[in-house]
């Protein structure tokens, strides 16, 4: 940009005062942004900083109590998205909102779709799609199903989706969380693109090597205010990071084992097929039982899958998502049907109802914790006893014990550092990563045998990472066996003991975490290092 240019650019947003209250909290202080046209702007900021409120006022979700906000110059209000839309506003959730068994099209079109004599003119969407994707290197094909693209490529539509609409000014929030880092730096490469069409975009992120390595400028914010504007150039992540915590963050762990020699999971020849459960012919094992529907040509979302966890033990699970983890989560908590064999602690618990494999001692901390691990129109102590109703300190007599329950959510309120003005809550009026806090303090309290953490850390801030992080190593240094599931690779490699790949429904590699990189795990998951059990 030329001194001429940058003298007359107006900043593409300004954020004047902005402040937004909910009962019992100020969510939005006083908040001062600018960002400039043609950059990438991060916020950064720790769980229930006031990110997300911030983004919503932005994008006519919600309306500021006070404060001003300028796009290119000129004062605007919103009443709703489509008002943000209008003038150029374009938002890509962190959960993608694709319908599934459309083609990237149809999903780009859908609700913004250019008609012709009362018809949906496909042609000139499919002459603006094209070229959109071509201008700003977004590769993708309008005519695959999305069902069958990768995260990566699903992220673009949305991005293409929000383009399509007239967007000059992208949100995105928390785009990498679901990323494999061969993704991140096409997603980046891609960033980079906009900006240099003039775009601009403002991501939320909790990884700050990601923010250091894009962003053009950086805004913190602690508590509900703007408490620095810094140049990337000038901070290190850690700077960063005690820039929003307020203080000094945790140091690294020490890595000793204190896996035993007792199962607490076994799992055997696990398969689930696409096309709902058939169960096998009499007289067939489950051993075999795979291959049998292979040949048949049957799909298999889960192909014999077998691997066991001790005491003691964090198993990992890489994978690009959509693999087959999601499978094996539910059919070993009983949630989907399968094929073959699941035993806790020596007992076959393969025809047990979710409700009894909870009561025996498995913790689930779910990956989608809005469908399934959290009431969201409850409070915090209901949502304490979800799941747990039968067992203490829930349970007294026929009763829900309330004050104990209660009691209980304050000291998980306490350990996990979950912010929140009460016990009495509701779910929904905390930040998401404070939601998620309350489940992992829920999910590992009650003493389990074997947890299930599905992206226990995601979309928490480094502080809150550490702490459970902590709160994971201690337990197993205890003897809880842990099936950890993720999708941040430093998150796997830094707490497994062993590493398997699932690629297309199989175990493909089984990985020691020690001699590992991210990059070569990325390898192994997206396929292009192949695994050592292709068949
Ligand atoms: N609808 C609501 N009702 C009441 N309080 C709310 C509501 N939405 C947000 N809050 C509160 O506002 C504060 C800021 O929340 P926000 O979701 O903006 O944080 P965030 O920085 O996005 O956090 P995270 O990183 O955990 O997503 C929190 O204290 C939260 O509990």
């Amino acid at each position: 940009m030329s001194a001429d240019t940058l003298a007359t650019a107006r900043p593409a947003v300004e954020l004047e005062g902005i402040t937004k209250r909910f009962p019992g909290v100020v969510a939005n202080h006083d908040i001062c942004i600018t960002v400039q046209p043609g950059t990438v702007h991060a916020i950064v900021g720790e769980n229930g900083a006031g990110k997300s409120t911030l983004m919503k006022i932005l994008y006519g979700m919600q309306k500021p109590d006070e404060g001003t906000i300028k796009i290119n110059g000129t004062e605007v209000s919103f009443r709703t998205p489509s008002d943000a839309i209008e003038v150029g506003i374009g938002m890509v959730h962190q959960h993608f909102m694709l319908a599934d068994n459309f083609t990237v099209l149809e999903n780009i079109v859908l609700g913004a779709e250019p008609k012709r004599a009362g018809r949906l003119d496909t042609a000139s969407a499919r002459r603006r799609i094209i070229e959109l994707a071509e201008t700003h290197g977004l590769r993708v094909d309008p005519d695959k199903l999305v069902e069958d693209l990768g995260v990566g490529d699903r992220q673009r539509v949305e991005i293409l989706k929000v383009l399509y609409r007239g967007a000059r000014i992208l949100i995105l929030d928390e785009p990498t969380a679901v990323l494999v880092p061969q993704e991140v730096d096409e997603l980046f490469q891609n960033l980079r693109e906009l900006k240099a069409e003039g775009l601009t975009v403002i991501f939320i992120s909790h990884k700050l090597d990601e923010v250091l390595g894009i962003a053009d400028a950086i805004t913190v914010i602690r508590r509900g205010t703007t408490v620095a504007s810094v140049d990337p150039r000038e901070v290190t992540a850690r700077q960063l990071a005690e820039l929003m915590v307020g203080s000094e963050l945790p140091t690294a762990e020490t890595r000793d084992s204190t896996v035993t020699d007792t199962v607490a999971l076994q799992v055997s020849h696990l398969t689930v097929e696409a096309d709902g459960h058939h169960p096998p012919p009499k007289g067939v094992g489950f051993a075999g039982y795979a291959a049998r529907l292979r040949e048949e040509g049957k799909r298999l979302l889960l192909d014999d899958v077998t691997f066991q966890v001790r005491k003691g033990e964090i198993l990992g699970i890489a994978g690009v998502e959509g693999n087959g983890q999601s499978e094996l989560i539910e059919a070993i908590m009983g949630i989907r049907p399968a094929h073959g064999l699941v035993e806790l602690d020596g007992r076959d618990i393969s025809h047990w109802s979710t409700l009894k494999r909870r009561e025996a001692g498995i913790g689930y901390i779910p990956e989608d914790r809005h469908r399934q691990g959290l009431l969201l129109e409850a409070s915090l102590w209901e949502n304490r006893v979800l799941g747990h109703q039968t067992r203490k300190p829930a349970r007294r007599g026929i009763w829900v014990d309330r004050k104990a329950s209660k009691a209980d959510t304050q000291r998980i309120i306490e350990a996990y550092d979950v912010r929140t003005p009460s016990v009495e809550t509701l779910a929904l009026a905390l930040s998401g990563g404070n939601q998620q806090k309350l489940i992992v303090g829920r999910e590992m309290s009650g003493d389990p045998a074997f947890l299930i953490a599905a992206h226990p850390t995601r979309g928490v801030d480094v502080g809150a990472q550490a702490a459970i992080w902590d709160h994971l190593r201690n337990a197993r240094a205890n003897g809880l066996a842990v099936l950890l599931i993720s999708a941040d690779l430093d998150e796997l490699i830094g707490l497994s003991d062993c590493i398997q790949v699932i690629y297309r429904g199989r175990l493909v590699a089984a990985l020691d975490p020690c001699e590992i990189t991210p990059e070569q795990l990325g390898g192994y998951m997206t396929g292009a290092i192949a695994g050592n059990e292709e068949k």
